[in-house]
C-alpha cells in the first residue's frame, strides 16, 4: 500500500527542509511513500521551485491552497504553518490521518501557559515528538497526532535531560541559545534583513520567550524537583544552527556527569556526547539530524556547563518531524535522516 503524504506550508523554511529530507527518504525512493499535495498561502498557484529552487526534483510542482479538503486526501499531513493555524485545520482532518504539527499549537499541556505566552485560545495537547524522552517512543508508535518540539526546546532538553533525570544538577537552570536567522521563518521582516543581522549578535525575547514553558515542561517531567529555568535566545549572523549553553550548579565531577550522559544516550542514533575538552559546533551538525553534546564542570564556580549543537531546521524541526513520523508509521526510526553534518 502506498502512503500518501501532504505538506502544508511547503513554501516556508520548515516545509522546504521537510521536502529536502523526504526526497532522500527510502520510502519515497522506493515508491511506498508518495509526496502528494504541497500547499501554501501567498505562494499558492506558484511553482514550488519559485520558493525553493534547491528542491530540483519537485521544482515544477504547483503549490495549492491550504484547505482541509486538499489535505484530507492523504494518510500523513505535515503542518508547517505559523502558530495558531494548525488547530483549526487539524480539527477538520480524520482521526485516522497521521498529523505531524511543526508549529507550537499542540505542544503545551497547560492551557494557561499557552494563553500567557501565545495570547490565543489553546488548541489542545498532542503527544510530544521528542523520541529521546523516556517512554516517548512507545507513545509515538501508538499515535496519529504528533506535536513536534520547538527548535530551542529540542537543543535545551537534550542538553539537560540526563543530568536532570538523574538528579545531578540543582534546580536553578540557566540556558542561553545562539541561533541562526532561519529560525524566524521566511516571513520574518526588517529585523532579519541581512543588513540588520550581518556582523552583529543580539539577545531577544529576554525573560518572555515562548519556549520557556516548553523547556520547563520537558525538564519538569523528568524530576520531582521544582526547577527554575531561565532561557535567553541570541540571534547570530548565520543561516542555520543552534548552539545551546546550559549552566547549572552541581557538586558532581565532569567525569561522573559525562559518564551519565554517555550511558543515557548510548543507544540514541542521533545524540553524540563528545569526549572531555571537545565542544559542539553548529557546522558539525548542519543538514543532519544529529545533536552534539559537550559536558564540562567548572569546579571553582561549582557549575556544570553543558553545550549542545543542532540544526534548527533538521533535528530542530523537519528532521525531528520525520523521525517521529517514522516511529508512528512503524518504519526504521533513522530512515531518510542524515547522520553526517556539512562541515566546514
Ligand atoms: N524555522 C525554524 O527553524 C522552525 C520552525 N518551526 C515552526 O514551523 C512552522 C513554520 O515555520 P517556518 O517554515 O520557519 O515559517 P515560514 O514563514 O518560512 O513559512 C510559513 C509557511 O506557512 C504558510 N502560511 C503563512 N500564513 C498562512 C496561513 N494563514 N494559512 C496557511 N498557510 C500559511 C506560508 O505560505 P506562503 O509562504 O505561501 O505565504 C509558508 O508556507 C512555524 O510554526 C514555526 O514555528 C519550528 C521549529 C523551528
Ligand atoms: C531566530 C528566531 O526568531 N527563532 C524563533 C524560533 C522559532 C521556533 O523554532 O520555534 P516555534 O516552532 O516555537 O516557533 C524564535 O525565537 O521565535
Amino acid at each position: 500500500m502506498t502512503i500518501s503524504l501532504a505538506v502544508a506550508g511547503a513554501s516556508g523554511y520548515a516545509g522546504g527542509e521537510l521536502l529536502r529530507l523526504l526526497l532522500d527518504h527510502p520510502g519515497v525512493r522506493d515508491g511506498s511513500i508518495e509526496i502528494g499535495a504541497l500547499t501554501a498561502n501567498s505562494n499558492a498557484g506558484q511553482r514550488l521551485g519559485d520558493s525553493h529552487p534547491h528542491l530540483i526534483p519537485l521544482a515544477d510542482r504547483v503549490l495549492e491552497e491550504t484547505t482541509p479538503e486538499i489535505l484530507a486526501k492523504h494518510d500523513v499531513v505535515f503542518l508547517g504553518l505559523p502558530h495558531g493555524h494548525s488547530g483549526e485545520i487539524a480539527a477538520q482532518l480524520s482521526e485516522d490521518t497521521l498529523v505531524v504539527d511543526l508549529g507550537a499549537d499542540h505542544r503545551l499541556a497547560d492551557a494557561a501557559d499557552w494563553e500567557k505566552y501565545y495570547g490565543t485560545e489553546h488548541a489542545g495537547t498532542w503527544p510530544y515528538g521528542l523520541p529521546e524522552l523516556p517512554g516517548q517512543r512507545e507513545i509515538l508508535a501508538n499515535t496519529k497526532k504528533i506535536a513536534v518540539p520547538g527548535c530551542f526546546p529540542t537543543g535545551a532538553t537534550l542538553a539537560l535531560m540526563p543530568g536532570v533525570a538523574r538528579g545531578l544538577f540543582s534546580e536553578q537552570i540557566t540556558v542561553v541559545s545562539v541561533t541562526g536567522s532561519s529560525g524566524a521563518g521566511k516571513a520574518a521582516k526588517v529585523p532579519m534583513l541581512h543588513a540588520e543581522v550581518h556582523g552583529s549578535a543580539k539577545a531577544y525575547g529576554v525573560a518572555v520567550h515562548r519556549h520557556i514553558p516548553e523547556i520547563t515542561q520537558n525538564l519538569g517531567g523528568l524530576t520531582d524537583a521544582q526547577l527554575k529555568v531561565s532561557f535567553t535566545p541570541v540571534l547570530a549572523p548565520m543561516a542555520r544552527g543552534i548552539l545551546t549553553t546550559a549552566v547549572i550548579p552541581t557538586s558532581h565531577s565532569a567525569e561522573e556527569i559525562r559518564a551519565a550522559y554517555a550511558e543515557a544516550y548510548a543507544t540514541e542514533p542521533f545524540v553524540h556526547v563528545l569526549p572531555a575538552g571537545q565542544q559542539p559546533m553548529t557546522a558539525n551538525v548542519l543538514g543532519s539530524n544529529c545533536v552534539q553534546i559537550g559536558v564540562e564542570v567548572d569546579a571553582t564556580a561549582g557549575t556544570a556547563i553543558v553545550t549542545s549543537a543542532i540544526d534548527n531546521l533538521a533535528k530542530g524541526t523537519a528532521g525531528g518531524a520525520i523521525q517521529s513520523m517514522n516511529i508512528a508509521l512503524g518504519l526504521e526510526e533513522t530512515a531518510g535522516l542524515p547522520l553526517v553534518g556539512l562541515a566546514p
